[in-house]
């Protein structure tokens, strides 16, 4: 009889992990590397749409295919610099998942919220803010979410339960209609298809390479130089300690994705963990919080919470500010009028 290690069978089952220098750049190259004509060709959209396609079938399996409408100028693609991507791509330094650590539950079928025993529900219990009124998940029975701004711990690939589990969301994919529209102020932009989508929606991760602190300032200081930035501090709520030189361990390099701004979002990004132990290192999921009307651009607020004092943009002129500010066209009534330049 052989003797088989579990612990060499989850490292071998694991799910795959990603590097940032390995993500892939050779389209973009190429893209690029042609004559305008082409790249402002119905072909280039075609490609376009095919390689997001492709990206994105192994974690969207269910999700209606992004298409890419412009009605505003002739530029017919977004630039050929993003690989459009659900994916962590870890920077040097910053430690892969460990599956050995992964708390994972028992459950045979799908798991029961209102268990007293199943691990997810507990460990769920552990991070949720008491002053909620949650309990069991984060999704209700049509695997919505049912509050913003608290971390979401789904079910992970060693669990025991059924794949129709509530607790599995963010890994099943979107299932709503999305589109990227060019906007007439704002650049491109994410937009609903044809259907109302409901608040709670899950509708994709903010992607990137995950970075050091440290990395991630020396980009900031180089980025900012140029009037341009998606850096991302992964510094939620439930991460943050009493301790006043408290800092985030990482950042999210968005460099090559991204919605755009308002000043009264009708998005949020949440913090999410499934294959992952590192408390710092969760998915950045974006979810609808309100009813989003058919063909609505779908937006986030760069600025993360009102009372958050990293919040508001603050005065441009403040002692040791090196950020830069652009005008805001998100046109709400609560429009501030400015917003980081990025
Ligand atoms: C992260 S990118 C978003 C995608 C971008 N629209 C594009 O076409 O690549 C951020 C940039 O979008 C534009 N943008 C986003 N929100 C905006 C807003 N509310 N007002 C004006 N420009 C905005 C700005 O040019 C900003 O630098």
């Amino acid at each position: 009889m052989t003797w088989i290690d579990y612990r060499d069978l989850m490292r071998e089952y694991a799910p795959d992990v990603k590097l940032a220098k390995d993500l892939p750049h050779q389209i973009q190259d190429r893209m690029n590397a042609l004559p305008p004509l082409f790249r402002r060709s119905d072909m280039a959209r075609a490609l376009l749409e095919a390689a997001i396609s492709a990206n994105t079938a192994e974690d969207e399996p269910t999700a209606p295919p992004i298409s890419i409408i412009n009605n505003i100028d002739d530029d017919v693609v977004p630039p050929w610099e993003f690989h459009y991507s659900n994916k962590l791509w870890h920077g040097d330094g910053v430690p892969l998942p460990n599956p050995l650590n992964l708390v994972s539950c028992d459950c045979e079928g799908p798991c029961n919220p209102k268990s007293k025993t199943c691990a997810c529900v507990r460990r769920q219990a552990k991070y949720i803010d008491k002053e909620t009124r949650i309990d069991g998940f984060m999704y209700d029975a049509y695997g919505r979410l049912k509050e913003s701004g608290q971390p979401i711990f789904e079910c992970n690939e060693f669990c025991g339960c059924s794949d129709d589990c509530t607790n599995r969301v963010v890994q099943h994919g979107r299932k709503c209609e999305i589109h990227i529209v060019k906007t007439k102020d704002k650049g491109w932009g994410v937009f609903a298809g044809n259907k109302k989508i409901p608040a709670g929606t899950f509708l994709g991760i903010y992607s990137g390479e995950i970075l050091t602190e440290r990395e991630g300032e020396e980009r900031g200081i180089k980025y900012n130089k140029f009037g341009r930035t998606y850096l991302f501090d992964i510094d939620f709520g439930h991460l943050q300690s009493e301790d006043k030189d408290w800092s985030n361990t990482y950042v999210m390099d968005a460099y090559h994705a991204g919605n755009n701004h308002s000043c009264d979002p009708n998005c949020w990004i949440n913090a999410c963990y499934i294959n992952e132990d590192n408390i710092q290192k969760p998915l950045l999921t974006i979810f609808t919080f309100r009813d989003v009307e058919p063909k609505e651009e779908l937006c986030f607020s760069y600025y993360g919470e009102q009372d958050d004092e990293n919040g508001d943009p603050g005065s441009p002129d403040a002692p040791g500010s090196d950020a830069v500010y652009r005008p805001c066209m998100c046109g709400t009534a609560r429009c501030t009028g400015r917003m980081w330049k990025t």
